[in-house]
């Protein structure tokens, strides 16, 4: 084996795109008014909410302000850290209701036991809330998959096309570059991440264009 940690992507690359555009956003964007109505003065809720009227550059938006903002925010699938930590707050509540489990393809979850077993250090670094990615394989189709993984990366290292996003990562696994592999299925995220010499290979799911990374349809056919 070439290398002594795998970092993943979620969406498009563990999980379906639509699980996540089509089961995930609407139960955020149908939950979170009320969720927000009901818990604003709840100190993590109000944490995040401080963060969203700065976003805003509003400091005394209002409740429903609040609210307008981050349904704007999900129907432009903006990356933006409050808004992703309140997701996971709602979220939270629809897996522990069995309202949906976690999606993963099975040939992820798979492999992904297969590499942990063989010593592979696995990581997840994702746009989700470290709490959002964490109930994904908590809640997963395939049972708790958390004890797999040494940790999750969320958009607190920065964003996932961003060069200094990897170079925190790295600096957290204590790695060279050279012996960490990162999935995607997003070509703008790989070439952040390959700019620092970590090596990568593009998840091709659903026969999206490939760009200049070795190919993958699924992980069995990942080259470790
Ligand atoms: C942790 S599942 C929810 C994923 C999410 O909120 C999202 O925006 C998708 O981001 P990714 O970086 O996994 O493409
Ligand atoms: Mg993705």
């Amino acid at each position: 084996m070439n290398y002594r940690a795998l970092i993943t992507d979620i969406e498009g690359t563990t999980s379906r795109i639509a699980f996540v555009t089509e089961v995930l956003f609407p139960y955020a964007a149908k939950h979170l008014p009320d969720f927000i109505r009901q818990r604003c003065e709840q100190a993590e809720v109000a944490l995040e909410l401080k963060a969203v009227r700065q976003k805003m550059q509003q400091p005394n938006a209002d409740t429903e302000a609040v609210i307008a903002q981050l349904q704007a925010w999900i129907a432009a699938d903006e990356k933006i850290t409050p808004l992703k930590a309140l997701q996971g707050m709602v979220w939270r509540l629809g897996y522990q209701q069995g309202h949906f489990t976690g999606h993963l393809y099975p040939d992820a979850a798979e492999q992904l036991k297969a590499w942990h077993a063989q010593g592979l250090q696995l990581f997840i670094y994702s746009s989700g809330s470290v709490e959002a990615q964490q109930l994904l394989f908590r809640y997963s189709d395939f049972g708790d998959l958390t004890p797999l993984f040494s940790g999750y990366f969320d958009t607190r290292v920065g964003g996932k096309k961003e060069i200094s996003s990897y170079a925190a990562i790295l600096q957290h696994l204590q790695l060279p570059p050279g012996q960490v592999l990162f999935l995607s299925d997003v070509v703008a995220e790989l070439d952040a991440a390959r700019k620092l010499g970590i090596a990568t290979c593009q998840l091709i799911r659903e026969g999206q264009p490939a760009g200049s990374h070795p190919t993958a349809e699924d992980f069995y056919q990942v080259n470790l």
